[in-house]
């Protein structure tokens, strides 16, 4: 047995191998090492191989899945090994073979799963010319992406495609495995044999995958990195399911300028799916998932993530969303409710390891699909599309219902899936097991009478089979054709011919039972496989009326309006909201946002923003992000009114994070951010700067942060909000016209300050950095010191005050006067001196040197 372990275990190697032994899934070795390490079981030793002790630890069967996911989550990968032949059929071990191979990135078990999060793999593929080709996938979503980035950019796009597991050619230049090294820190990297990243293998595979002859329809055949990507992807999922992936036949290429950009410190500073300090809520992608399904709450995840600039997709979501807010929204939800995961359940039909629960949870949907789709009938645009799609295949509902039960066994292998009258055979089966009781009723009573042994009994038990027991005083009239089976104290156990017969039939009528049960429901999973493409279609229908009726919701509930485009650059908005603080405000105090205004377009580009800390600067500048990312993805705002214009990409630099992992200190990661927003950011991007410069000494930091300011202004000419604490940047814009000073209100009453949270122009007056000190409950010693020194710097400052012009442009660099050295080596003719006038002038040069 252990040379049959490490055959497989050769086949595997960085893989934990979960070696199926009776009900055990054994672990050896390295691997039962790790397995106890990270689950916290026992190890054991036992027996011997190759002169050594075998190490060993083992988990049950039946609560594989717990340590799965555990292990799963500490990035391991698991090749489940089962037995596969018969026990005895021949010498030596059972045959065992790896049925599949559980990734992160390849989960398809639904308890495996977080509902509303893909697991998605990704393979790079490092290219000529500084190229790299990326290609991803979710195996339960069923749809592969494509695309070509530069080698600078990779770390930006795995952000994007935020994969569970990455895969890579094991020939990468020391450069790229150095990239790679950096994500390693936040992913799980499996590396791949350098052949299996084959350019011309790729596309034809996907090709095949898709049944096209080109993949041109596609737009995808320009793209040879990719293609050489996805030939390595496409043959790790397989090799990982044991099988093909027929299910996969939708392809997107995703090109740079498709989307809005949203840059990873974006996502994480306006806290869209998690919070700055890594918790799920609240974030802007809380607040939003009212969906009823986890394929909803997927699909307004990648909404919410990947807005596209092209506006006529958001445009066909609002008209979608405005139809269903009059009233259908209600009664779509009440049908939506319950409908299970069909994306997932799809992916695993065509895995075949769909289990009948969620089989049966398919048919229901379906039912549910059909009742959606009445409520839907001769509506226009999106939602028609959405009609469309969400009819069941046909036949595909009631072929299911005509073969399962109602409540079918949670496992196939425990019989009781196939519904009664759906196969003559099986019944038969079934019937001779059910016929049993009467049966033995019916010959206990008749041996009763034939022995005269009035408390005779026909018993069955799993061991000893069927028997009949006489007790021990009434042995003497036992009859003739009884054969004793076993002797107890008091009793003895006999069987008798006809007996015997019986029991060969019901034990094998169950056996067979179940193996007729295991053949029928893989007829069934045979005929649901060409309702493939129909479900996968009828899955996304369903999770985008989920989306649309769930924002639809969340408009009327949070009172949200309708954003307009407009073809003119600006930003529009009137009594707008950060929606998220808006609700923690309602949660926590009861207590009322303050609406603000937002004007920004072509002749006012900037906005210098100031006020008092806690006054709100933050909040303002998100809640602008926020209504942009809402409408682009084709959501109502929170707003009153507003009108947004073509929009490229949201830039934040917000708050000093420390990037201890890439060991970058606080200034470091702020210029960091800082210099890519001003490489990065266009004219038709939104650019928020919070305090930019505050990490450095305060003259270092101002100077940094008017240079910053006067780039964004003159050169990127990008819509900026412009958030400081320091006055002198006050001045900016009265020496840039697309500028404009506003700040946060605030008021003192009496010693303390009192916050308004309104937007006003001009500059504020002062800073209650002090005030807020005191707020936070800092030792009345401490403020009384710091009223005083400010009192002191303030006196020291004005004395002092000599006129500065932070935003004069740098003076062209001097042009230096030639030294002496440079002046007598520049008269010099060498074609006129004679050899004596030039050993004279070497001299005379040298003499010269400083
Ligand atoms: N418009 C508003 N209406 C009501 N409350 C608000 C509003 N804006 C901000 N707040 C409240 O004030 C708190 C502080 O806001 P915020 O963090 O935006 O201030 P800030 O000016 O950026 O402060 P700092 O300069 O210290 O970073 C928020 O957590 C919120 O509770």
């Amino acid at each position: 047995m252990m040379a049959q372990y490490l055959g497989v275990k050769k086949e595997y190697p960085g893989t934990l191998v979960f070696y199926r032994m009776g009900d055990f899934y054994e672990l050896f070795y390295e691997d039962a090492e790790k397995a106890a390490r990270l689950l916290d079981i026992t190890l054991t030793r036992r027996g011997m191989s190759a002169g050594e002790p075998v190490v060993m630890a083992g988990v049950p069967f039946h609560s594989m899945e717990n340590y799965l996911a555990r292990l799963i989550k500490c990035g391991e990968s698991v090749a489940i090994c089962e037995q596969v032949g018969e026990v005895g059929a021949s010498k030596g071990p059972v045959e065992r073979k790896v049925l599949r191979v559980v990734t992160p990135g390849t989960l398809t078990d639904t308890e495996l799963l977080n509902d509303k999060a893909e697991a998605v793999l990704l393979a790079l593929h490092q290219g000529p010319k500084h190229r790299v080709g990326l290609a991803w996938l979710s195996v339960t979503q069923g749809a592969l992406q494509l695309a070509e980035c530069d080698a600078d950019d990779l770390a930006d796009w795995v952000a994007r495609v935020a994969p569970s597991e990455i895969l890579h050619s094991a020939d990468v230049s020391p450069g790229f495995a150095q990239r790679l090294q950096a994500l390693r820190a936040s992913v799980p990297v499996t590396e791949r044999p350098g052949f299996q990243f084959d350019s011309g293998l790729g596309q034809r595979k996907l090709q095949e995958q898709l049944h096209a002859a080109s993949l041109s329809a596609w737009g995808a055949d320009d793209l040879p990195c990719a293609h050489a990507a996805a030939s390595a992807l496409l043959a790790y999922a397989e090799h990982t399911q044991g099988r093909a992936l027929s299910h996969v036949q939708q392809l997107q290429v995703v090109r740079d300028g498709e989307r809005i950009e949203l840059p990873p410190a974006t996502r994480r500073n306006l806290e869209l799916v998690q919070t700055l300090r890594g918790e799920d809520s609240p974030t802007v992608f809380s607040l939003l998932d009212t969906c009823m399904t986890g394929m909803g709450s997927r699909l307004l995840k990648s909404w919410l993530l990947e807005p596209l600039r092209d506006r006529r997709v958001a445009q066909q979501r609002l008209d979608a969303i405005t139809g269903l807010r009059e009233q259908l929204w209600q009664k779509l939800r009440g049908d939506l409710k319950g409908v299970s995961d069909v994306e997932r359940i799809t992916a695993r039909i065509a895995l075949r390891q769909v289990r009948p629960r969620e089989l049966v949870g398919l048919r229901w949907a379906l039912a549910q699909s059909e009742q959606l789709a009445r409520s839907l009938q001769g509506l226009p645009g999106l939602l028609s599309e959405v009609f469309a799609d969400l009819q069941p295949p046909s036949g595909c509902a009631q072929r299911l219902a005509a073969t399962l039960r109602e409540d079918p066994a949670a496992l196939v292998r425990d019989g009781g899936v196939i519904a009664t009258g759906h196969d003559g055979d099986l019944d038969e089966l079934r019937a001779i097991q059910d016929n049993c009781d009467g049966f033995l009723l019916e010959l206990e009573t008749r041996e009763r009478a034939r022995s005269g042994i009035a408390n005779l009994r026909v018993q069955y038990n799993k061991v000893h089979g069927f028997y009949i027991e006489v007790s021990q005083g009434q042995l003497d009239k036992v009859p003739d054709d009884y054969r004793r089976r076993q002797t107890l104290k008091n009793a003895e156990r006999f069987i008798t011919p006809e007996l015997k017969a019986f029991e060969d039939k019901a034990l094998s009528a169950q056996e067979r039972a179940l193996a007729r049960e295991k053949w029928l429901y893989e007829q069934l999973l045979d005929a649901l496989q060409e309702h493939v493409p129909c479900l996968t279609r009828l899955a996304r229908a369903l999770a985008t009326l989920d989306v649309l009726c769930a924002l639809a919701e969340r408009s009327l509930t949070l009172n949200w309006c309708r954003p307009q485009f407009m073809k003119e650059p600006g930003i529009e908005i009137t009594q707008g909201r950060h929606p998220v603080v808006e609700a923690r405000l309602a949660e926590t105090t009861g207590g009322a946002f303050i609406p603000n205004d937002t004007r920004l377009g072509p002749k006012q580009r900037m906005q210098v923003i100031t006020g008092p800390n806690m006054g709100g600067k933050s909040t303002y500048m998100r809640q602008v992000a926020l209504i942009c990312l809402l409408g682009a993805m084709g959501s109502y705002v929170p707003a009153q009114a507003c009108r947004l214009g073509p929009l490229d990409a949201i830039h934040t630099r917000i708050g000093a994070a420390d990037d201890l992992a890439n060991a970058q200190s606080t200034f470091m990661l702020e210029m960091t951010e800082a210099a890519q927003i001003l490489h990065g950011a266009t004219a038709q991007s939104l650019v928020l700067m919070d305090e930019i410069g505050r990490g450095t000494s305060t003259f270092d930091g101002l100077a940094l942060a008017s240079g910053i300011a006067a780039h964004l202004h003159d050169k990127t000419q990008a819509f900026t909000l412009f958030a400081t604490h320091y006055f002198e940047l006050t001045e900016f814009p009265a020496k840039h016209h697309c500028a404009v000073n506003v700040h946060v209100g605030a008021t003192e009453s009496g010693a303390d300050i009192v916050f308004l949270h309104e937007i006003q122009p001009g500059p504020a007056s002062r800073s209650y950095g002090i005030q807020v000190a005191k707020l936070a409950g800092m030792p009345t010693g401490v403020v009384n010191h710091a009223r005083h020194a400010l009192a002191a710097l303030e006196k020291h400052q004005e004395q002092s005050r000599e006129q500065v012009d932070l935003f004069a442009p740098p003076p062209a660099a001097e042009a230096a006067a030639p030294t002496q050295l440079e002046a007598t080596l520049a008269a010099l003719d060498p074609d006129a001196l004679t050899p004596r006038d030039a050993l004279d002038a070497l001299y005379t040069l040298k003499k010269l040197l400083p």
